[in-house]
C-alpha cells in the first residue's frame, strides 16, 4: 500500500485545467519535491492534496483511506499538515502563541471548558504550551519564543510557519515554497531543518523554486507543466531529462 496515492487528479477552474490527470505516489519517510515552471499548477496540486480544494476528478488515498473529499481540518486530524505563507502569521502575537494556535487544532476543549477553566481545559492548555515549546526547540526558535512575530527575521518566520504545522504531530508535512524570499545561507539552514524533519520520521512534500536546494535535498521529484506530470524520478534523473529541460527553457535553447 502506498503512503499517499493520487490517481487521475484533476482540477478545473472554469475552462482552465490547472491540474490534469496526475497519477503520483508519495513514499513514507522521504522528501518529495514538486517543481515546474510558473503557472504549472503546483499550488493548485498542493491545495488538492492538503484538502483545501476538492478535485474536479480523481482520487487521493492516504494510508489506503480515501480522503478525496475530506476537508482540510479533518485531513489535519489524520496527520496531514501544511504550511502557509508567513503572511498568515499573527504579527502582533508572540512566536509561542502563534504555535500554540497550531496545537490547539488538535485539542478538544469546548467553549464551556474554556469559560469555566475546567480541569480538562487546564490540562490541554499545559499540553499545548509544552508541545509548542518542544516544537520551537526542534526548529531552533526556543530563544525567541516570547518575541512578537513582527520583530523577527523572515527566515525565523519561515521556521515559525513550519513549527505551526509540526505542532499538530503530523505524519506528513506539505511545505509551500519554504525558501522563497530568503538568502542563500538561510536557504542552506532551512534545508538542514527540512532534512531533520524527514529524519525524525515525518514525510515531507515540498513545492520549491530554488532548484539547487531541491536537487540536494529531495529523494524524488515530480515535474508539472501546464497541469500535467511530465516527469518523475531522482534529482539526477530529472536534471538530465530532456523533456524537463525543454519545459524550463521553453525549447530551442541548448543550455
Ligand atoms: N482559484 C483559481 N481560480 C482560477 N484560476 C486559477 C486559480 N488558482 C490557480 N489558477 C490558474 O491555474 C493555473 C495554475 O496555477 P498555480 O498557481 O497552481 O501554478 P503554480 O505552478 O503554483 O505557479 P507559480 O509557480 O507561479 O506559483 C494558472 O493558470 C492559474 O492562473
Amino acid at each position: 500500500m502506498a503512503f499517499i496515492e493520487l490517481k487521475g487528479l484533476t482540477k478545473q477552474f472554469g475552462g482552465l485545467t490547472a491540474v490534469n490527470e496526475v497519477d503520483f505516489e508519495i513514499e513514507k519517510g522521504k522528501i518529495t519535491a514538486i517543481i515546474g515552471p510558473n503557472g504549472a499548477g503546483k499550488s493548485t496540486f498542493f491545495n488538492l492534496i492538503s484538502g483545501f480544494y476538492p478535485p474536479s476528478a480523481g482520487s487521493i488515498l492516504f494510508e489506503g483511506k480515501d480522503i478525496t473529499r475530506l476537508p482540510a481540518h479533518l485531513c489535519a486530524r489524520l496527520g496531514i499538515a501544511r504550511t502557509f505563507q508567513t503572511t498568515h502569521l499573527f504579527e502582533r502575537a508572540t512566536v509561542l502563541d502563534n504555535v500554540i494556535v497550531g496545537h490547539r487544532l488538535r485539542t478538544r476543549s469546548t467553549l464551556f471548558d474554556a469559560i469555566f477553566r475546567t480541569k480538562r481545559e487546564r490540562r490541554e492548555a499545559q499540553a499545548a504550551y509544552d508541545k509548542a515549546m518542544e516544537t520551537l526547540s526542534f526548529v531552533g526558535l526556543e530563544e525567541i519564543a516570547e518575541r512578537p512575530v513582527a520583530g523577527i527575521s523572515q527566515e525565523a518566520k519561515k521556521r515559525v510557519a513550519i513549527a505551526l504545522a509540526l505542532a499538530t504531530d503530523p505524519k506528513v508535512i506539505f511545505l509551500d515554497e519554504p525558501a522563497a524570499g530568503i538568502n542563500p545561507e538561510e536557504t542552506d539552514d532551512l534545508a538542514t531543518l527540512i532534512k531533520k524533519i524527514a529524519d525524525s520520521g515525518i514525510t515531507v512534500c515540498t513545492i520549491e523554486h530554488k532548484m539547487q536546494m531541491i536537487m540536494g535535498l529531495a529523494d524524488s521529484i515530480m515535474v508539472l507543466n501546464h497541469g500535467a506530470k511530465i516527469a518523475e524520478g531522482s534529482p539526477a534523473e530529472i536534471q538530465n531529462n530532456p523533456v524537463v529541460i525543454e519545459a524550463y527553457l521553453g525549447g530551442g535553447a541548448s543550455a
